[in-house]
């Protein structure tokens, strides 16, 4: 595992890389993870990448319209994806006419399709789609994607895609990858900035020993997990 002070330099250092590998695949979570790719749409940089090559899917998305100001696609749509190239057909968003749970197996119904057409790779260890690349972001409670401390999602073995009805950060709706899923990803980067997320970093990367594991704890990706952290989010570390 490593861990960056930096976080604005991830998208700019990791997502250059991935252009010389020729990959393409990107899972956004909601929350502060946009304004820190938000430099990605300036020049140079906005010339540097191959937007036509890049497919867009959330890692999870509150089960709202996609204009609603809790929306995780608006929240990426006006911060970053309006100003980039890439084609709309590859930028997978919810279907928001539908249920919490239809609108989970919906997403997980196109994310097996892209699988059988060869669009989305397989983990050969685990079964489960192989992602090139997720940005995730972390709760004050240690939250990933709309996983809760506490919550039976967190056991979830067979979905990829799942829903929750109970979200205990508003709005209580929502869709969300299963953990299974998350750790079958190739790259994580874990990007946490602010005040908020003190505590929580604390618990997850300081030296005390949690008897229960938050869910950031259970973040294990196949290849490689990076912490991308503020000064501010880091500061209990460094005490
Ligand atoms: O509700 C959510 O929260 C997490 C963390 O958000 P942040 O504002 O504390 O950065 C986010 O990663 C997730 O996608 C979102 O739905």
């Amino acid at each position: 595992m490593w861990l960056f002070l930096w976080p604005n330099m991830l998208p700019i250092c990791r997502l250059n890389l991935l252009k010389k590998e020729g990959l393409s695949l990107l899972y956004l979570s909601g929350g502060y993870l946009i304004d820190t790719i938000r430099k990605l749409t300036l020049p140079p940089y906005v010339d540097s990448v191959e937007w036509s090559k890049w497919h867009v899917f959330w890692v999870d998305e509150r089960v709202v319209p996609k204009n609603h100001v809790d929306s995780n696609y608006k929240l990426a749509f006006d911060g970053f994806l309006s100003k980039v190239p890439i084609p709309p057909g590859q930028v997978s968003a919810i279907n928001d006419a539908l249920s919490a749970e239809g609108a989970a197996e919906d997403y997980q119904t196109g994310l097996k399709h892209l699988v059988d057409t060869g669009v989305l790779a397989k983990s050969s260890v685990t079964g489960f789609p192989k992602f090139d690349l997720m940005l995730l972001g972390m709760g004050p409670d240690g939250h990933v994607a709309s996983l809760f401390p506490g919550h039976p999602l967190l056991e979830e073995k067979v979905k990829w895609v799942t829903h929750i009805m109970d979200s205990p950060k508003p709005p209580p709706q929502r869709i969300t990858f299963t953990f299974p899923v998350i750790n079958s990803s190739a790259y994580i980067a874990m990007v946490v900035c602010g005040p908020g997320e003190v505590d929580a970093v604390y618990k997850a990367l300081g030296k005390t020993e949690n008897p229960v594991l938050l869910p950031v704890q259970r973040v294990t990706p196949e290849e490689e997990l990076k912490w991308f952290l503020d000064e501010v989010a880091a500061s209990k570390l460094q005490e």
